[in-house]
């Protein structure tokens, strides 16, 4: 294999380097010859591990976090898991400088890992519908070739725009729903309110993906078939976990866990496909009576690659956009109930722009909402979402002293990073002024606040694998928060301990009785 130096990738300086420039990977790790031996790695024996899940060992059922946190104790900032009943081995990382080497090196299609369970339903369906077009958890050129035909519908700014106004009409419901619900005399809502962010993120990404206002918020006539792929999304994402993160035998014996899952699938399969093929009927009767918008809807410009790709996309998207977003949402509401200075602060930005409580927001507007931006961007710092970013190295690399082959699955976690107080000065407090530039600042800026090294805070993930989502994502977080905010003053009057469970996702863990009175203008 032809080897070349990795100087050069490892200098690039900025992400977009690494997209347009995969050629910067294959290439040698000059510290490789000096490095120690990959099986002299740190971590537990097969036996010590499989010992350690067991009732009364070290690791049983321990949350997420805290087995990171335990294993970062015992075996140091890197450390080699090793796979039991048919899981890959894994290396686990934890300090940025890793991040950066295995992003750099990670090749012009970047595997990631951890998706086997909808791989092998997708690709063991009968009808073999997934054959060609497997989807974007798939890896190699079948995910490369997808994700080019995805990144000019999903990724371009001037996208953006035709999401706006169908998700203003999501965002009126959603406010009228809290309105609903909330208690007359407390005016908090229902322990179960996380119940209602999923129906609000569900229906912004079906407004996307499917092109389709569900009606899952209305109080009354939820069409049954929408309710029915909203729990499915649900069980789907659950088994999902339970399947890619614990050992089991799935792939060899259909376990009861995976029937559940394969069965929800195929469900989401039968109404994908039906709101799909309704969505074609749509657009030909509009283009027949001369009434096709000017700009095309997402939906119809991925018809326009073909309908297996609208298919399967719309399922993609589904998977990707609920559990996320409502937990970055919860997060970031509950910052703002225990800070209600910076509540404040942003609900004069915003009304600085729309003094008026009947009008809606412009692209224009949401343009310039710098402390709207600071505050969701410091939210996923305080609250993350995932527990860091997962890879295949993309080429032979030397981690933390040790030689790395080409293909270890890797477990990037920089959960700790984004509470150390060498990256983040007062991690613990919510600081929104962290992440404004100078000339938004005020006095609780300072650029000693925030992280120099890039590498440490990725919520989206990096280069060309990242978050399909992010331009969907930005605009249905800012949108949201900013109609919350100058509709309600948001408190929360319960302790906030524990308040996310961390699988592979940190999803809310507790009642969540937001008290939302109304702002007067
Ligand atoms: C706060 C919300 C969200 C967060 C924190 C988030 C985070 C992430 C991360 C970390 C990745 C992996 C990136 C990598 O490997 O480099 C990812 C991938 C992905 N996300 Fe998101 N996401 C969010 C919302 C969304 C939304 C709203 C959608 C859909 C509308 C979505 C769809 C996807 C898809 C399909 C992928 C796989 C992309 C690929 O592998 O090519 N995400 N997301």
């Amino acid at each position: 294999m032809l080897r070349r130096t990795v100087k050069n990738g490892l200098r690039a300086s900025s992400q977009l380097a690494a997209i347009r420039n995969p050629e910067q990977v294959q290439q040698v790790d000059p510290e490789w010859e000096t490095a120690r031996p990959f099986a002299d790695l740190p971590g537990p024996t097969r036996w010590q591990l499989f010992r350690g899940y067991q009732k009364g060992g070290q690791y049983h059922q321990l949350d997420f976090d805290e087995l990171m946190r335990l294993y970062r104790k015992q075996f140091g900032e890197i450390c080699m898991i090793p796979g039991l009943f048919g899981m890959p081995s894994t290396v686990i990382a934890f300090n940025a400088e890793t991040f950066e080497k295995v992003f750099r090196t990670e090749g012009q299609w970047p595997v990631r890992g951890g998706a086997e369970p909808v791989l092998h339903y997708r690709e063991n369906r009968p009808d073999g519908f997934f054959k060609d077009c497997v989807g974007l958890f798939s890896n190699g050129p079948q995910w490369g070739k997808l994700r080019s035909s995805a990144n000019p519908v999903l990724m371009q700014h001037r996208n953006v725009a035709v999401y706006l106004k169908p998700m203003q009409r999501v965002n009126r419901q959603f406010i009228q729903r809290v309105r609903e619900l909330r208690d007359g005399e407390t005016a908090e809502v229902p322990a179960d309110f996380v119940h209602t962010i999923k129906q609000l993120t569900f229906e912004s990404v079906a407004t996307v993906a499917l092109d389709k206002e569900l009606g899952l918020l209305r109080k009354t006539n939820q069409p049954a078939e929408a309710g029915k792929l909203f729990q499915n999304i649900d069980i789907v994402m659950e088994a999902f976990f339970e399947l890619g993160l614990k050992p089991s035998i799935y792939k060899y014996i259909s376990t009861p866990t995976y029937r559940k899952f394969s069965r929800a699938f195929d469900e989401i399969f039968d109404t994908c496909s039906l709101y799909v093929n309704e969505a074609i009927e749509r657009i030909e009767r509009k283009s027949k009576e001369g009434n096709s918008k000017e700009h095309k809807s997402i939906l119809e410009q991925m018809l326009q690659v073909d309908r297996k790709f609208a298919i399967v996309m719309a399922m993609d998207l589904l998977m990707g956009g609920v559990d996320t977003t409502t937990s970055a949402l919860v997060g970031l509401m509950l910052n703002l109930a225990k800070n209600p200075e910076k509540q404040q602060k942003l609900r004069e930005e915003l009304l600085a722009k729309l003094p008026s409580p009947d009008r809606e927001f412009t692209l224009e507007e949401m343009k310039s909402l710098p402390y709207l931006r600071a505050c969701i961007k410091e939210s996923m710092r305080v609250y993350p979402v995932t527990f860091g970013n997962m890879r295949s190295a993309g080429a032979d690399v030397v981690l933390g002293g040790f030689r790395i082959p080409k293909g270890t699955h890797l477990l990037m976690s920089n959960i700790f990073l984004l509470k150390d107080e060498s990256f983040y000065a007062r991690p613990e407090e919510f600081l929104p002024e962290r992440w404004l530039r100078r000339k938004d600042a005020d006095e609780d800026s300072s650029e000693a606040l925030i992280s120099k090294n890039p590498f440490v805070y990725l919520p989206f993930g990096f280069g060309p694998r990242m978050c399909v989502g992010k331009r969907i994502v930005d605009l249905e977080l800012e949108l949201t928060v900013a109609n919350v905010v100058r509709n309600f003053h948001i408190e929360f009057n319960y302790p906030t301990e524990k308040v996310f469970k961390s699988t592979f996702l940190y999803m809310p863990n507790i009642p969540l009785g937001f008290k939302f009175t109304d702002v007067r203008y």
